[in-house]
Formats: structure tokens, sequence, C-alpha cells
């Protein structure tokens, strides 16, 4: 197994009602290392990640991140925690239409009591970083579906965040535009340090990442699988 995993999910169950998604599901993820998770539709991919990420507690078993429980902090310290240490990219939907491409980016700083300029500033270097100079002002309606999710990988690198949760982040993209997003993603958050979990059907997408792992009926079959430590 991994020593000193960043982040490690241990035996953790979690049912819908009658539905169970996760049955003593186990992982373990390296500081910077990027992993896939795959598996077929249905299997409990996104209720793993939702789990490492304490946006859902495991009805059993445990999560833990840098050292400290996760899934028994309260709800307060389990959002502040998501807002600090852990960044985000969803499939679509994940950016406010009301606001312009630099408020999408730079509200995570905002929230976080980050001054006004300094936010703006950060958010402007990030959308250079993601090839968006020039489009801080345009609403995110205006945008084509690469260009939301490089907004949406900038939102989520903004805050220099651990570790980078990614569900179907290329879904809704045809294949070249996915690659290209896919590389942006991988590349900037390996300069960052951070270390990124990405759900994907996409083999493709998971060439980009250092592991894959494969969640069958709501287990990870072989959550060791190419560890190199
Ligand atoms: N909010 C929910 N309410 C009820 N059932 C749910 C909910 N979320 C997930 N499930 C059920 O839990 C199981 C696992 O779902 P999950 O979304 O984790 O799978 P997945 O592998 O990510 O699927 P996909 O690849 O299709 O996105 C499925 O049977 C699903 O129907």
């Amino acid at each position: 197994m991994i020593v000193n995993a960043l982040l490690r999910a241990e035996g953790i169950s979690r049912s819908f009602g009658s539905t169970p998604a996760l049955r003593e599901a186990g992982l373990s993820v390296a500081a910077g290392e990027v992993l896939a998770i795959m598996g077929p539709s249905g299997s409990g991919k996104s209720t793993l990640l939702h789990c490492l990420a304490g946006i859902f507690t495991p009805d059993t078993g445990e999560v833990w991140f840098d050292g400290r429980r996760l899934d028994t902090l309260d709800d307060g310290r389990r959002s502040e925690l998501r807002r600090t240490a852990f960044g985000f990219v969803f499939q679509f939907g994940q950016l406010v239409p009301e606001l312009t491409v630099a408020d999408n980016v730079a509200l995570p700083l905002l929230l976080g009591r980050t001054r006004r300029k300094q936010a703006y500033a950060r958010a402007a270097s990030w959308l250079e970083r993601l090839e968006l100079a020039g489009l801080g002002g345009r609403r995110t309606g205006e945008l084509s579906g690469g260009q939301a999710q490089r907004v949406a990988i900038a939102r989520a690198l903004v805050t220099g965040p651990r570790v980078v949760f990614a569900d179907e982040p290329t879904g809704a993209l045809d294949s070249l535009t996915g690659e290209h997003v896919m590389d942006l993603l991988v590349g900037l958050a390996r300069e960052e340090g951070a270390t990124v979990i990405v759900v994907t059907h996409d083999a493709r997408v998971a060439a980009c990442a250092d592991r894959e792992v494969v969640v069958r009926d709501g287990k990870v079959t072989d959550p060791y699988a190419g560890v190199l430590r």
C-alpha cells in the first residue's frame, strides 16, 4: 500500500435508499499523483469521488486526508476544507452564468476573503495560463465548451489546492478539445504540485494519469494496481 498517502478511503460503504453505491471500497492516493478512476456506468465512481472530497459522508468506513479523519468532521469544517484544500472540475454546469469569466475564477478567493484587487490579479494570471487571456469580461454563456472547461480549471486551481477532483471533465467535449483540456489540467496541476483524481469513461483521459483504478459494483477492484512506491 501507499505509505503516507495524502488521501485514503478505508472500507467505505454508501447507499442511496436501498441502492448500494459503494460496498467497502478502499483507495489510497499519494501526494502529487494523478489518478484515473474508471469503471462501468453506475459502478460507484462518482460516489467514491464525492466521499473522498467530503461532499458525501460514507455510511460506514473511514476517509483520511493528510493524516486527519475527514468523514467525521462537521459540515462546516468539511466545507472549509473543500474551499481551502480542494478544487473541483465537473462535466458541466459549474460556472455561475450571471457572472463574468473573471468573476467566476476570482470567486473562490473572494469567498476566502482575499482582497478584491489581489483576487482579480490572480484570476487574470490563471486565465492567461489557461490560454484565456482577453476573455475575462465575457459571460460564461458566450464561451465554447472547451473554453468553459478551461475557466473551470482556472477556478479549481486559483486557490492553490492540494487535490483537484474532476468528474468526467471532458465528457461534454469532442475528443481533440478534451485532450487539450486534460493536458492543461494535468500539466498545470503537476506544476503546482497538486494531486489530481479524475473519474472518466475515456481511456485517452486515463492515459494522462500516473495510475488507473477500476470501480466495479461499488468496490475498487485492485486499489494498489500500478502503485510504484
Ligand atoms: N443521489 C442519488 N440518489 C439515488 N441513487 C444514486 C444517487 N447517486 C448515485 N446513485 C446510485 O448509486 C449507484 C452509483 O452511482 P454513481 O453515480 O456513483 O456511479 P458512476 O460509476 O459514477 O456512474 P456513471 O459512470 O454513469 O456516472 C448507481 O446505482 C446510482 O443510480
